[in-house]
């Protein structure tokens, strides 16, 4: 059993059922045991789209690092993301940002998660579940996707 977080953000169609579903569809393979609130963020890297949800979880698991890469993008799949632009719109999106205290690099994944500190919409929801893990000055120099409000209470991503 491996203690996981992910990153999960939506900007396209019912953001917030978007989060909740990808979520929901992770069990029974990840059981989630902490939420931090929903974030309303201002798009980073590709600007002209519309502002994400952003929350960070975490979890145990039994899956193997790439099995648990596979069914995030399974569970992307049936929330209708398709392939496109390069950090432009989608309906889901779910990130590994760590995997135990396990480091990876391989073609297709890479753990830490490479971007996760330069990502204020990663940072601030995981210093708030995770204030052991995110450092006051990560999270001063964190630049990209500024933190608009807190949309929703973690209590919404419990279902
Ligand atoms: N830690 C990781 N978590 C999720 N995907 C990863 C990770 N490391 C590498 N990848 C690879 O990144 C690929 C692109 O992922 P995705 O489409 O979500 O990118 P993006 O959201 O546009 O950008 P970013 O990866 O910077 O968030 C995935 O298909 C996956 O193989
Ligand atoms: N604020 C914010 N910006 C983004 C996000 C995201 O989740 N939140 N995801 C992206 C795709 O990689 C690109 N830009």
């Amino acid at each position: 059993m491996t203690i996981i977080y992910l990153a999960i953000g939506s900007n396209q169609g019912d953001r917030l059922a978007n989060v909740q579903t990808g979520l929901a569809a992770l069990a029974p393979a990840v059981q989630l045991t902490s939420y931090s609130s929903v974030y309303e963020t201002a798009a980073a890297y590709v600007e002209d789209q519309p502002p994400f949800l952003n929350a960070v979880v975490a979890g145990t698991t039994d899956l193997a690092p790439h099995a648990l890469l596979a069914l995030l993008k399974q569970i992307e799949h049936a929330c209708g993301r398709r392939p496109g632009l390069r950090y432009g719109p989608r309906p889901l999106d779910l990130d590994i940002l760590l995997y135990g205290d396990q480091q990876l690099q391989s073609a297709d994944l890479i753990i830490p998660h490479p971007r996760m500190f330069e990502r204020d919409f990663v940072l601030r929801p995981l210093a708030e579940i995770a204030p052991k893990l995110v450092s006051s000055e990560q999270l001063a120099q964190a630049s990209q996707g500024s933190v608009l409000a807190i949309a929703y209470p973690a209590t919404q991503l419990h279902l």
